[in-house]
């Protein structure tokens, strides 16, 4: 695995894990969540801002501009229903408006030279507007009408107010895109931070999920292995986590399982009082032997064995001596058989050896020594009993097991029947007889 990332969250418990993952997650989307009310809501006094002082800059000028053209329509007639405006307090917007452009000038949202030229033009402009403000004020009360002079300086009041509102409409304007685009920056800062957020949010979360799932996908597969019968299945054990650790547990556990399975295997083909093959046990490494033996076409040997007089060794010395007496016999035809030959017993006082690549030749001659050892050990000791051979050998005698134990048993019986009748056969016949 590596250190991986995943390897490296392993090293974590999986409530540790899970904390990590949520104070990653919570912190940077909490901090987002702030910054982004934080902007939100600078943008929106910006924008009122914006809007204010647009009312306070050009609304004034606009009044002015609108009263001193209106007089000039009436020719300084001052018509009743038109009030004189308050030239100081629009005077003191427009000025205001100036000094707060030229703060935000500071920040370099505007070219300086922009709004020197727009307060140039206002200043200006003031104090003839001023001037004409009050004539029209006085001319207002007194109901004369104007000079051709006052008519010209009004036109030319006129144009400075509405070149000096021009000139701070552009200034705004200009100020406004700055704004704006400041804001749309913002704004996509904004979406590229939440979507990168998002991103590693999602990274973590899969590296997180992963992390819990390949261990419990290991886990089921091996699980679902031992379900289907194989052996030897193990799962990785990486990290230090919960998990790791029911990996361990669940190894443990499937060793220990195999060890009692090998364990009740084996003594379900065994014979407790011997030591060797029980029934089950012999013939099915007979029918495995035969299996290598078709596809191999090696000669493969079966001995079908009977101990003599055994009843009579029960009857005289006990059946415990019986008992020893047949792991007597058992022992040493182990000891004389090949490691690869199998040797088991079929019930009662009787065995079977199964000989791999045996010829029926060579099978001959190791009954013949089982035989001679035994007899022997019957000539030593009188509790032990002589044996009986019958020999047969695949494939001149079939491939089945049936037709093998039946060609041996049926050689076995000829024989025993000579040795009753008084005349002792060999243990060594041919299987053609
Ligand atoms: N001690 C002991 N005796 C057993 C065991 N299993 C079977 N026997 C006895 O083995 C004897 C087998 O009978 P037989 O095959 O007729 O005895 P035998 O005297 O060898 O007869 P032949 O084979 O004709 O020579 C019986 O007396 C069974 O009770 C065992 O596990 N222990």
């Amino acid at each position: 695995m590596g250190r991986s990332p995943e390897a490296l969250l392993r090293r974590l418990s999986v409530r540790q894990r899970m904390t990590a993952i949520i104070a990653l997650l919570l912190l940077p989307l909490a901090v987002l969540s702030a910054v982004s009310m934080m902007v939100l809501n600078e943008q929106e006094m910006a924008f009122r801002d914006s809007v204010e002082e647009s009312v306070h800059g050009l609304l004034p000028l606009t009044t002015l501009e609108h009263y001193l053209q209106q007089a000039l329509v009436d020719e300084l007639l001052a018509e009743s229903h038109d009030s004189v405006p308050d030239f100081a307090g629009l005077t003191q917007n427009v000025d205001n408006s100036f000094s707060s452009i030229q703060l935000g000038a500071n920040a370099k949202d505007v070219p300086k030279q922009v709004i020197d030229d727009a307060q140039k033009a206002w200043v200006q402009a003031r104090p003839s507007i001023r001037r004409l403000v009050e004539q029209v004020h006085a001319r207002h009360v007194s109901g004369a009408t104007a000079s051709a002079n006052t008519r010209i300086e009004l036109e030319r009041a006129i144009q400075d107010v509405s070149s000096a509102r021009a000139s701070l409409a552009g200034v705004l304007r200009a100020r406004y895109e700055h704004a704006a685009a400041q804001r749309s920056r913002q704004l996509h800062w904004l979406m590229w931070s939440w979507l990168i957020t998002l991103a590693v949010a999602a990274v973590l979360i899969v590296i997180f999920l992963r992390s819990l799932l390949r261990p419990l996908q290991a886990l089921t597969q091996a699980a679902r292995h031992i379900e289907e019968g194989q052996a030897g299945v193990r799962v990785d054990v990486d990290g230090r986590d919960e998990l790791a650790v029911l990996a361990e547990c669940f190894n443990r556990m499937t060793a220990s399982w195999e060890t009692t399975q090998g364990h009740l295997q084996t003594e379900a083909i065994k014979d407790p009082l011997t030591g060797v093959l029980n029934r089950r046990g012999i013939l099915s490494q007979l029918d495995a032997e035969l299996d290598l033996h078709r596809l191999r076409q090696q000669p493969l040997s079966v001995l079908a064995m009977d101990l003599d007089r055994f009843k009579f060794i029960n009857d005289h010395y006990g059946h415990s001596t019986g008992d020893r007496a047949l792991t007597w016999v058992a022992t040493t035809m182990r000891g004389l058989l090949r490691e690869h030959d199998h040797l088991g017993r079929h019930g009662g006082d009787e065995f079977i050896a199964v000989l791999p690549n045996t010829s029926h030749a060579a099978a001959l001659e190791i009954a013949a020594r089982i035989g001679q050892l035994v007899r022997e050990g019957a000539a030593r000791e009188a509790a032990y009993p002589e044996i009986t051979i019958g020999v047969a050998t695949a494939p001149d005698d079939g491939d089945l097991a049936a037709s093998l134990l039946e060609a041996a048993d049926a050689r076995l019986y000829t024989q025993k029947k000579h040795r009753h009748a008084g005349s002792p056969a060999s243990a060594t016949s041919p299987p053609t007889q």
